[in-house]
């Protein structure tokens, strides 16, 4: 699990008040960084084009031009003149070493991108829009300086942003670049060290990012166990009665020792996979509750009540996000909620918390999920989307593992029933979240086929190989 943060700014300037560190030592390290990739990665004699705006971004790609030359054939590319102090002297310090510049982009082996950082806001001009767009047709393995130039630390990506192979950030992680929209241009990334242990550099944080080996599965310690030892789930079946078959049979290859489907259909004309039991009400010993998937109205008010009526772990999700029951729902103990971002606009206006459209909510996914969480300190929110934010009281998570594999009908089923299941095996709803969207983003990731091959069922049948 790494910290995440809105802004390095106050993490810069606590080095010089408490550490007695200059923004040049600082500056100085994270070229060295990039430098080093650099060296470890490429041939010398490679050739670099690095592109530097007016600020301290384009400061960091002057400093690393001098760091890489002669060894490396590197060319600046000025994209507007040193302007903040520190790209003036760095630009200085170059221009003794004598590293070259060019005045037009060419066919190279690296583009580094330096032209704006941390400071980016609005929109870029037609000319910065027009060269961007150049950059990224380039063939050139791009490395985005901190992060890739675009990326508004506030909100959405400007139209044309560089598309980063690799993004080499300094100090510590920021949350902008786990915004949905990032993702398509940040690439891999690497944090870079300014001179002090990323430990000391890092203050405390409320946000931070899910790691796969943070992943805890529910292996089975104990030798003198039962079925009942490991849980028994009941998943509410409903109208599109698929969408429970795919969270109960997930469920079950989980580790739930027991699923139960609950509806009210004749058995017999449903063809309810034989791992599976069914039942027309909940079952005495049930440990956890699964309901929404496809649920449509097949419950009366009444059914819903009698399946909801304990005090049992639940994880809802789908319909159920837009029936009126939601508020009742909403003030239960041990509740994980797992909404996209349609069905999570449609529960901000029900509970007068906003009325947004989904592109201000994927603006805004971090302080909506903050909001939310604040008025709900009891239930455990998971946002789907490109980088899933799991939030509880002020504690967030976010899960940037998952890939557009996931982009199918189904997927969501498959985590609800790894939750589900978790919260059966007994796991506390929080760890029962992340540790199930870890999963479910693990299984995305060892699927063998080609991505738009992945199925639920395909991400069922690969548990077994977590
Ligand atoms: N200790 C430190 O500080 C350390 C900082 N470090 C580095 O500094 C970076 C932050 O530097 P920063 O604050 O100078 O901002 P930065 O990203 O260069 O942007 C400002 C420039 O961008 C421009 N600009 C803005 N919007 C624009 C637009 N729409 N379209 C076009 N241009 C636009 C704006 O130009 P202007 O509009 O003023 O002409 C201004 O000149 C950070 O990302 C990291 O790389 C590291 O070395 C570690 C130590
Ligand atoms: N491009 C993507 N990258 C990463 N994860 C994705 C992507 N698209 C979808 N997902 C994940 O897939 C799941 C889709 O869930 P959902 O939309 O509820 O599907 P359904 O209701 O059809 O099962 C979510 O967990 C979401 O985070
Ligand atoms: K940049």
């Amino acid at each position: 699990m790494q910290k995440l943060f809105d802004e390095v700014n106050s993490l810069d300037k606590r080095c010089y008040s408490d550490f007695y560190l200059s923004e040049d030592i600082l500056m100085e390290h994270a070229a060295n960084g990039m430098a080093q990739h650099i060296q470890k990665n490429f041939n010398k004699k490679s050739t670099i084009i690095i592109v530097c705006g007016s600020g301290n971004n384009g400061a960091d790609g002057l400093a690393l031009s001098r760091l890489l030359h002669p060894d490396f054939n590197v060319r600046i590319y000025y994209a507007k003149a040193p302007k903040s102090k520190m790209a003036i002297l760095q630009n200085k310090r170059t221009k003794s070493v004598g590293v070259k510049e060019c005045s037009e982009l060419f066919e190279c082996d690296i583009v580094v991108d330096a032209l704006v950082g941390t400071g980016f806001s609005g929109e870029f001009s037609d000319e910065l829009e027009k060269l961007m767009k150049q950059i990224n047709s380039l063939n050139a393995f791009k490395i985005a300086c901190d992060i890739p130039s675009g990326i508004n630390p506030h909100g959405v990506c400007a139209k044309e942003t560089f598309q980063a192979d690799v993004s080499l950030t300094m100090g510590a992680l920021k949350k902008s670049m786990f915004l949905d929209e990032a993702k398509e241009f940040i690439g891999k990334i690497e944090v870079l060290n300014l001179g002090i242990s990323r430990d000391l550099y890092e203050t405390s944080s409320n946000w931070h990012l899910l790691d796969l080996d943070d992943l805890q599965l529910p292996f089975r310690d104990k030798k003198n166990s039962h079925k009942g030892s490991y849980g028994h789930l009941a998943v509410a079946s409903g109208q599109k009665s698929g969408a429970s078959v795919i969270s109960a049979l997930a469920a079950l290859r989980f580790g739930a020792g027991l699923v139960t489907l609950v509806g009210y259909e004749d058995e017999k004309s449903l063809n309810i996979p034989h791992s599976l039991m069914y039942s027309h009400g909940v079952p005495k010993n049930i440990t956890a509750l699964a309901c929404g998937m496809g649920l449509g109205d097949a419950f009366s008010d009444l059914e819903l009540q009698n399946f909801l009526d304990n005090d049992l772990p639940t994880v809802v999700d789908a319909d159920i996000f837009h029936m009126p029951i939601i508020s009742d729902i909403l003030k239960r103990e041990k509740l994980v909620i797992t909404p996209h971002p349609k069905e999570f606009i449609s529960l901000l206006k029900a509970l007068n918390i906003a009325n947004i459209s989904i592109t201000e909510l994927q603006k805004n996914r971090f302080k909506y999920c903050e909001e939310f969480c604040l008025l709900y300190p009891h239930v455990i929110l998971l946002l789907k989307g490109v980088n899933v934010i799991i939030g509880h009281k002020d504690s967030f998570f976010i899960n940037p593992h998952g890939t557009s594999a996931l982009a199918k009908a189904g997927s969501g089923d498959v985590l609800s029933g790894l939750i589900a299941s978790l919260l059966a095996q007994g796991f506390e709803p929080i760890d029962a979240t992340i540790n199930a969207s870890l999963a479910h983003t693990t299984l995305s990731c060892k699927h063998l086929g080609a991505d738009f091959t992945l199925t639920p069922d395909d991400l069922i049948d690969n548990i077994k190989m977590l």
